[in-house]
């Protein structure tokens, strides 16, 4: 549904902002319209849906290239580096790069269009541990963060299509669509692969269909700690088809009354870049703090450097919009920091460097940095075959932070090693051989936070600096449960008998002979340590307790410093929720939605 070209109230004066159209932004923002308070939803994408046949379309991702680490050496041994080369276009591999090639980094890519990367994320709808929420209450205080209450958040937005209604610790009458793929049979190699994995476990190989449909996000006695397979739901419609916070907001701005008129005062201003947020005294709140009155907007069609058909010439027109409530910024991990850092909210040594005035020295702005390490245990069959398992299987590792399961794995014949610019110049680019067939590991818990999100310039059309720091913190824990999920796969591969096998471990390679556990001691660590990648970042702008210095927000969201400016999307986790983020995303802008409309009445000092 193309959505119509949003019309600027002439005095651009709203109740709220919203900036980020994405699984945070772009509920809430629907949701406090549907309460019938203005509000305008600006996103620095526009309206596209799809694109030229790459496998992140320009039209709707922005191409965001990150480190791993600050020790280039470290740095320079990941196999899918991606470099520009002097005609402009992008080059991906590690060695030999044509001359005048520039290093970019790793691609890391969101979306940038309305959705946000709801749009172009892999839809993967697996709900966190109660744990994590329950450490938002542990450090903050704030009993509303329980799991019980979260859950009751989940099911009042939650709209399930595979369920029967009703089902316990599920929704079917709220926006978020859910889905689950249900296979009747398994084919190979994907049906001796999970039973092997089944009998791995302890499991009854017979029975992989049935575990392949079981739904993971259930009322699950002991859930948390429950290992085995499972089926994998996603958030799509019933046709099967994406659901994207997208539709939510497109559904608020096509509702109108019984005689033709708009139903909800949303307006949606899209291809408009949030430079800033602009503040006033707070007479209100008879205080000293600043108070967020409203945002400078940059217009123009792919203004932000990270959209790659930008073109740096392109500087936009400058405007302002007025808040009369609050400014919410939803512009996600990476760039909800930056405009905090932009706006003269951050690390005071920072924000000097950039010559950007110091409102509030907060050095917990873009640290934080987390995410889900991510690996593929590759192995070859004898022979080629499409039958993909589906589902996934949860393990509790030797190194498991937690009493909880720590490491998610889904498999296929196919291998994911993270994310490249499909067009690319490398021809010699190596490809999988025929046969292969990919375990992937998704770690839950990472113990490192020592990723950060740093300006580059002071100027909003530049991407930040970004620093995944990986396995700078916590790499015992972390590195320790990949390894042991390293030698699980191993086995589980070794124990494919024919006519299916054997299968032959490709990746990660082992020089020596295997351990009884089937590690390979520093090969593994050493090629963990150059291959990991992740496409889940939270945690930049996190909730915290009050005498911590490094907590952003408070526990409803508040800016720590200000009046009247809040953070809602992934980086507002104090800690990376579960395995896969958005499910948790879409929970934190309804809970949201709670915390907004109780202080509505109240002007929030
Ligand atoms: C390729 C890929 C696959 C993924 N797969 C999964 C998965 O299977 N399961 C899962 O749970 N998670 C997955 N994720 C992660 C998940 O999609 C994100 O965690 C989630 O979308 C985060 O929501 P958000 O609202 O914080 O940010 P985003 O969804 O990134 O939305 C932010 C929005 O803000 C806009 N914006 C940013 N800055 C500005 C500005 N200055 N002015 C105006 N607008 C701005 C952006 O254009 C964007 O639309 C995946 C992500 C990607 C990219």
């Amino acid at each position: 549904t193309p959505i119509s070209s949003a019309q600027s109230a002439a005095a651009d004066e709203y109740d709220y902002i919203v900036v980020g159209s994405g699984p945070g932004g772009g509920p809430l923002a629907s949701n406090l319209a549907r309460a019938g308070y203005s509000v305008l939803l600006v996103e620095g994408g526009d309206q596209s849906v799809g694109g030229s046949g790459n496998q992140y379309p320009p039209e709707i991702t922005w191409d965001f290239f990150v480190k791993h680490y600050e020790d280039s050496e470290r740095q320079m041994k990941y196999s899918h580096l991606t470099w520009r080369l002097t005609d402009g276009s992008y080059w991906v591999g590690r060695d030999n790069p044509p001359a005048g090639a520039k290093l970019l980094g790793v691609y890391y890519p969101r979306g940038g269009t309305v959705g946000g990367s709801s749009m172009i994320n892999a839809m993967v709808t697996f709900l966190p541990s109660d744990s994590d929420w329950n450490h938002i209450v542990n450090i903050t205080g704030d009993t509303s963060w329980s799991s019980d209450n979260m859950r009751k958040v989940f099911q009042r937005i939650e709209h399930n299509n595979y369920l029967p209604n009703p089902t316990p610790g599920h929704g079917f009458d709220g926006y978020f669509q859910t889905n689950m793929a249900k296979p009747m049979n398994l084919t190979n190699p994907g049906l001796v692969a999970m039973q092997a994995v089944a009998s791995s476990l302890g499991k009854d190989p017979s029975k992989v269909v049935d575990y392949v449909n079981t739904d993971p996000n259930g009322l699950i006695t002991n859930r948390d700690q429950a290992t085995g397979i499972f089926g994998l739901p996603s958030h799509t419609k019933s046709n099967g088809q994406r659901f994207s916070s997208r539709d939510y907001i497109v559904e608020t701005l096509n509702a109108v009354n019984a005689d033709g008129t708009k139903k909800y005062p949303l307006t949606l201003q899209m291809n408009s870049l949030a430079t800033r947020v602009l503040f006033g005294n707070d007479t209100a709140c008879g205080t000293a703090k600043p108070r967020a009155t409203g945002i400078e907007i940059m217009d123009g069609k792919s203004l932000y450097s990270a959209d790659p058909r930008h073109n740096p010439n392109s500087k936009g027109s400058i405007r302002q919009a007025t808040a009369k409530k609050e400014v919410i910024l939803s512009g996600g991990t990476f760039n909800s920091p930056q405009i905090l850092m932009l706006s003269g909210i951050g690390p005071a040594d920072q924000l000097k460097q950039f010559n950007i005035p110091v409102l509030v020295d907060s050095p917990g702005v873009g640290r934080n940095l987390q995410d889900n390490q991510e690996m593929p245990i590759v192995g070859q069959f004898g022979q080629s075959g499409f039958g993909n398992p589906g589902g996934c299987t949860m393990l509790k590792t030797k190194h498991a932070a937690f009493d909880e399961r720590d490491m998610f794995v889904f498999q296929g014949p196919f291998v994911f090693r993270g994310f490249w610019p499909s067009n690319q110049a490398n021809a010699a680019l190596p490809r999988d051989p025929t046969g292969a067939y990919g375990m992937s590991m998704v770690k839950m818990h990472p113990q490192n936070k020592a990723g950060t999100v740093k300006l580059s310039s002071a100027n909003p059309q530049d991407m930040p600096d970004i620093n995944f720091n990986l396995y700078a913190e916590g790499k015992e824990t972390d590195m320790g449960a990949m390894k042991d999920t390293i030698g699980w796969a191993r086995k589980v591969y070794g124990a494919i008998k024919a006519p299916q096998g054997p299968v032959k471990v490709l990746e990660p390679p082992c020089s020596g002979t295997l351990d009884a556990n089937g590690g390979c001691g520093k090969d593994d660590e050493d090629w963990i340590t150059a291959q990991t990648f992740g496409h889940h970042p939270t945690s930049t702008c996190a909730i915290g307790a009050d005498d911590d210095p490094n907590a952003v927000l408070d526990s409803r969201f508040r800016v720590r410093g200000v009046a009247g400016l809040r953070v809602v999307d992934a980086s507002t986790f104090p800690r990376i929720p579960g395995v896969f983020p958005v499910v948790a995303t879409f929970m934190v802008s309804g809970k949201a939605t709670d915390t907004l409309l109780e202080d509505a009445k109240a002007d929030q000092c």
